[in-house]
Formats: structure tokens, sequence, C-alpha cells
């Protein structure tokens, strides 16, 4: 199993592009099970999760093809489909239950495993289920999987009214893709306004869909009879690019993240403003750019923050940021509204040195730790990202363990990390 070797210290000097969203990659590789015409989607990131998403929808009968080479992907699924998501396959992945709301759109049945992911929640699905029932779908959950078809006699889902009882970022998504084929209107309400659902709405749109007020919480749609090829560039990674820029501001340093786009990380932005970090936007030939300056965490504030829904502080940041308070100067306390148990790093950042207690959904940190190098192990995706910022600051050697979560959601994080002058290597033990 692979682990990160990493000596602390360095500042981090230079650029780092920015990879395509996770999150906006992999529903829109399910976008294109609705459609019998090719769909090519560029800036794709290389991910264990885009590889699993691959394999997927390979095993239901897509061709699936590497074209190019700036991530560029070509999905096409002319011929018959198998609507079947087995266990094996989604096991690893939240976002496979993705698949559930194009397959039944277009074939009328399918049968998708309950999903996995990061072990940070119970992270139920009762809403995408209740969501396609009330557009006409017959559903039961047995033996792990969600039996989903069209009552007999039906050919489309039928357009709803739906509320969810919470925001819902792939239970938004599951059921923008099941309404473009619907018959009538779809209202979504209480929608996710994430970049990734607007970007995944884009794509759709260039397909045929017809879809307004996506990125707001109500989202219209007016199903289509069919939805044809398109190409479409993969929205740039909100999170990786805000987990580079808290590694900046942790160990000093300056550098350009290329293809950020400032207006996704508005809420990260303003706190490492606030906590003294200098961050300028810039225009680059080849789009948005993000310049990070900080003379390192000694001379940073520790801040206070709640995770909530965009365009709130993203849950899928909280242990990053939760690193940089371990070493920026004072006290703060972060809590976490989203997820029932997302502080799995905190137990493997106090490994390091850092000073942290939890009570019920809120850490309160002291600041100004000195930390120092030790064996520590990854427990999901973010907490992986944040003992490799605590690691980057510590003094001597830390050994990150278990770090196929890390590769599940970023795109060779240590080959960008090494390239602006981190002492990083992967080793294979
Ligand atoms: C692949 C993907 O895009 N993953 C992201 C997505 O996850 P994901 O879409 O799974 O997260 P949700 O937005 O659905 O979850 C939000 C909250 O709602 C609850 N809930 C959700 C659906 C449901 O049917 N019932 C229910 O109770 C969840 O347990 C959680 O407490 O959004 C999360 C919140 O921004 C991010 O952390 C994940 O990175
Ligand atoms: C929680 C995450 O991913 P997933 O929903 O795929 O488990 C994440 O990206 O931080």
């Amino acid at each position: 199993m692979d682990k990160l070797l990493i000596r602390g210290g360095r500042r981090l000097q230079g650029e780092v592009v920015i990879s395509g969203a996770k999150n906006a990659a992999l529903p829109e590789m399910c976008a294109a099970l609705l459609t019998t015409d090719p769909v090519r989607l560029t800036n794709v990131p290389r991910l264990q999760d885009v590889a699993t998403m691959r394999r997927l929808l390979q095993s239901m009968g897509m061709d699936v093809q590497t074209v190019g080479e700036r991530g560029g992907m070509r999905f096409h699924c002319a011929g018959p489909l198998e609507p079947r998501a087995p266990y094996e396959l989604v096991k690893t992945m939240r976002a496979s239950i993705l698949a559930l709301g194009p397959l039944l759109a277009r074939l009328g049945h399918a049968s998708v495993s309950l999903p996995g992911g990061c072990a940070i929640g119970q992270r139920p699905v009762d809403q995408h289920i209740s969501g396609l029932r009330a557009m006409g779908a017959e559903i039961e959950v047995a033996h792990g999987y969600i039996q989903a078809r069209l009552p007999a006699g039906r050919q489309r889902l039928q357009g709803a009214r739906i509320t969810t009882d919470m925001i819902t970022v792939t239970g938004t998504e599951n059921l923008l893709m099941a309404a473009t084929l619907a018959e009538g209107e779809t209202v979504l309400e209480n929608a996710a306004q994430e970049p990734e659902v607007a970007d995944l709405a884009e794509m759709l749109i260039r397909m045929g869909a017809r879809i307004e007020g996506h990125g707001s919480s109500r989202i219209r749609v007016q199903g289509v009879q069919r939805l044809h090829g398109c190409e479409h560039a993969v929205v740039a990674d909100r999170i990786e690019a805000g987990t580079f820029a808290v590694a900046v501001a942790a160990t000093g340093g300056d550098v350009l993240l290329r293809h950020a786009r400032a207006e996704h990380l508005g809420a990260v932005l303003e706190k490492l403003r606030e906590a003294g970090v200098r961050v300028q936007e810039e225009n680059t030939p080849e789009g948005s750019a993000l310049r990070v300056q900080s003379e390192g965490a000694a001379h940073l504030k520790a801040q206070n923050f709640r995770t909530s829904e965009y365009p709130g502080f993203p849950t899928d940041m909280q242990a990053q940021f939760m690193a940089l308070n371990c070493v920026a100067q004072g006290h703060s306390a972060v809590t976490e509204t989203i997820f029932e148990n997302r502080f799995m790093h905190v137990n493997e950042l106090a490994r390091l040195g850092a000073r942290i207690h939890v009570e019920g959904r809120t850490a309160d940190i002291d600041g100004a730790a000195s930390l120092t190098g030790a064996t520590v192990m990854a427990t999901d995706l973010r907490a992986s990202a944040s003992l490799v910022i605590a690691a980057l600051v510590a003094e001597g050697q830390t050994r990150v363990d278990r770090i196929y979560h890390l590769d599940r959601g970023y795109d060779q994080m240590e080959e960008k990390l090494r390239a602006i002058g981190a002492d990083i290597e992967r080793v294979s033990a």
C-alpha cells in the first residue's frame, strides 16, 4: 500500500495547475447515460474515483475512451445498456448513486447498489428515492440495492414539484438529470447551489436540456423527448484550489493557482484574508488564477468558522482549514454542520502535536502548536489532505498511511506539491 513521506519546513513557491473538479466530473460522466450520441468531456481529473466511474459505465455497456492529452474522455452508449451498478464497483464511491436518475430516465428501470464514499456520516439517499418516487418511479430497497422502475405502461418519468428535506448535492444532481427526460415540468425547490451542480446543468443544456435557475435554490426543468451529444469542459476544482491555498498559507510562500476561480471560493478566501493571507485574482492567457502569499502560520490568526451549504464554508475544506488553525496564532472554534462524523482527522492531527478538543459538532483548537513529524493514518479524503498540510509544517518526517483516500480525489497531489518546493515522496510498501 502506498504511503507519503513528508519532511516539513519548506516554503512553497511557484505555480500549480488546478485540475477539473471530481464532484463535477463524476455526475457529468453519468450524464452521458442520458443519450445515445457520443459525449466528450475535457479537463477530467486523473483520479481513482474517475477510474472507478469509468469501470462502472463500461460494465453497463458504455464505450469509454481517453482522447487527447488534457483530460479528454469520450463516452458513447448507442447499443444496449445493462442498467445495474453492482456493489463491488460502487462500494468505494459515493457518486455511483448518480447513475440512478439517468438510467431510470432513459431506460425506465435501474438497479443501483447503495453507495460507499467517505465514511463521514450515515449519508442516506432517502431524498434521491423520494424525489424519483414523486416523479412516478416505483422503488424498493432490498439486499443493499435500490431497485427502481416505471409503472407498467409508462414510458417516461413525470415532471413534479420536489422540495427536498435538506439541501443535497448529489440528490439535486440525480433529480436534475432524471427531470431532463421526464414528461412536463419539474421544479426542484431547496436545490443545492454548488458550482458543480451549475456546471452539470450547463452540460445538460449543451445536450439539449431545458433548464433554468441552476445556481439558485429553485431549478426549473422542462422535460424533452431526447438529449443529444455535446462537448463540455469540467469546471476547475474549487476544493483542490482551496487545499493548495491553505497549504501555502500554513507553510508560507507565494504560489499562483492556475485555473482557480475566486468566485467559487468566496467563504474560504474571506477566512484566509481575515487570517492575514494575501490572495489576489489574476488573469492569465488561459483564464482565471489566484495568487496566494503568506508569511507562514506564525504570522496568521486562527479563524472561527462553521461549515454550511454553498455559498457557505464548504465541509470539504473543514479538515484542511483546521490543520491551518492548529499552527496559526490564537484559539479557534470549528463547527461541522453537514456531516455528523467528520472529525476523524482530529486524533491524527493530535499525533503531530495539535491541541484540539471536540465537543459534539464543534472542535476547539489551541493554535501555535509546534508540530513534529510522526506516522499518521489517512481516514478519508479531506482528512488525508489536512494531514499533508500539517506534515508540510511539522518539524521532521511524517509518514501518511492509507493514501488511497487521497488518490480518490486529488490529481497527482504529491507531484504538484513537489513542483512548488515541498519535500514529499510516495513510497510503496
Ligand atoms: C460526489 C459529491 O458530490 N460529493 C459531495 C456531496 O456529497 P453528497 O451529495 O453525498 O452530500 P449531500 O449534499 O447529499 O449531503 C448533505 C447532508 O444531507 C444528508 N442527506 C443527503 C441526501 C439524502 O438523501 N438524505 C440525507 O439525509 C447527508 O447525510 C448530509 O448530512 O456534497 C457534500 C456536501 O457538500 C460533499 O461533502 C461531497 O464531497
Ligand atoms: C466527501 C467527499 O467525497 P464523496 O462524496 O465522493 O465521498 C469529498 O469530496 O470530500
